[in-house]
């Protein structure tokens, strides 16, 4: 999915890096780094970056502001954010920053760290903000050195005090907030599976829930793995039936807010899932105005 094009003149999303991406980046990784306050008082409103905020979302219609895109993806445990996530990202030319893979990343690791996020992350809890945000700000410092502008961030922010933080320093442009039917996040949660080896996603729940009462039915495929995949599968030990349903309470108390948060400012795009990806995918670049040359040319095919 290299090739892509957008259908107006929305924000930007070349893959060369600017001057003024690269400033941007600078001044997110520095406020974003451990030595910056926990609290979001400290934010100095003279040095904040988000002067231009877009009203509602003319954002996509904006001329180019010289930089890439700075997109979140909100949404419930198993909505689907990585996937459509990762998908923008290889589209865009961004990276695809998920805060829960630099969880995972840690957990992994023999770091004084992991043990501690452990317990909280196989509980369904959320990391402490402090945390987040200093893997969050190693995890951009690096993608600076490596030349990358813009992201698409997923899974942060996740508290209101995390969007906060992010808003004081430097302007998301668009968040879409992926919606999908509750009887649906549960089973997608409890059929993903990762290859250990490539870190693929795939899904074996076949989702397919009846009309009912007027509402349309709705039938999700799985997402099987390709064969080379297919005997290195595990499953996250925080995607077991009692965590995930701690985790969809711990967004509803939570990141809900969020959401609230981007639609007073303008900048939620609302998108119902249809179904699985062949449903969705092409109506959510509509929504956002873009296309993908190599979807349609597979699709032709
Ligand atoms: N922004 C964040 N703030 C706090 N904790 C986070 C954040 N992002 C990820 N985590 C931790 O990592 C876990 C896995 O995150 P993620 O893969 O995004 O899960 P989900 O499938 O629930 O969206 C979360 O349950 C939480 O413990």
């Amino acid at each position: 999915m290299a090739v892509f094009s957008r259908c107006s003149t929305a924000a930007t999303a070349a893959a060369k890096p600017t001057a003024a991406a690269a400033a941007t980046f600078s001044y997110l990784i520095r406020a974003l780094s451990p030595s910056f306050s926990s609290s979001s008082s400290t934010l100095d409103p003279e040095t904040d970056l988000n002067r231009n905020k877009p009203a509602a979302l003319g954002v996509l219609k904006r001329e180019p502001k010289g930089r890439n895109v700075q997109w979140v993806f909100l949404g419930c445990p198993g909505v689907g954010k990585g996937t459509y996530a990762s998908r923008l990202s290889n589209l865009l030319g961004v990276p695809h920053i998920a805060t829960g893979d630099l969880v995972r990343d840690e957990l992994a690791s023999s770091g004084s760290l992991s043990s501690q996020l452990k317990e909280i992350v196989n509980q369904g809890k959320l990391v402490s903000d402090e945390i987040i945000i200093d893997l969050l700000s190693k995890r951009l410092e690096m993608g600076e050195a490596k030349g990358e502008s813009g992201f698409i961030l997923d899974g942060f922010p996740r508290t209101v005090r995390q969007a906060e933080i992010l808003e004081g320093v430097t302007d998301i442009d668009l968040v879409i907030n992926l919606k999908l039917r509750e009887e649906a996040l549960l089973a997608k949660c409890l059929g993903r599976r990762i290859c250990s080896e490539c870190g693929g996603n795939y899904n074996v729940a076949s989702i397919d829930i009846k009309a009912d009462n007027g509402r349309p039915g709705m039938y999700m495929a799985p997402l099987p793995p390709p064969p080379q995949c297919a005997s290195k599968l595990i499953t996250r030990p925080d995607d077991t039936e009692e965590v995930v349903k701690q985790r969809l309470r711990i967004y509803q108390a939570m990141t809900r807010p969020v959401e609230d948060f981007y639609r007073s400012r303008g900048k939620l795009l609302e998108f119902d899932l249809p179904g699985g990806i062949p449903e969705s995918w092409s109506k959510l670049l509509r929504a956002l105005n873009l296309e993908d040359h190599d979807d349609k040319q597979s699709a032709a095919a």
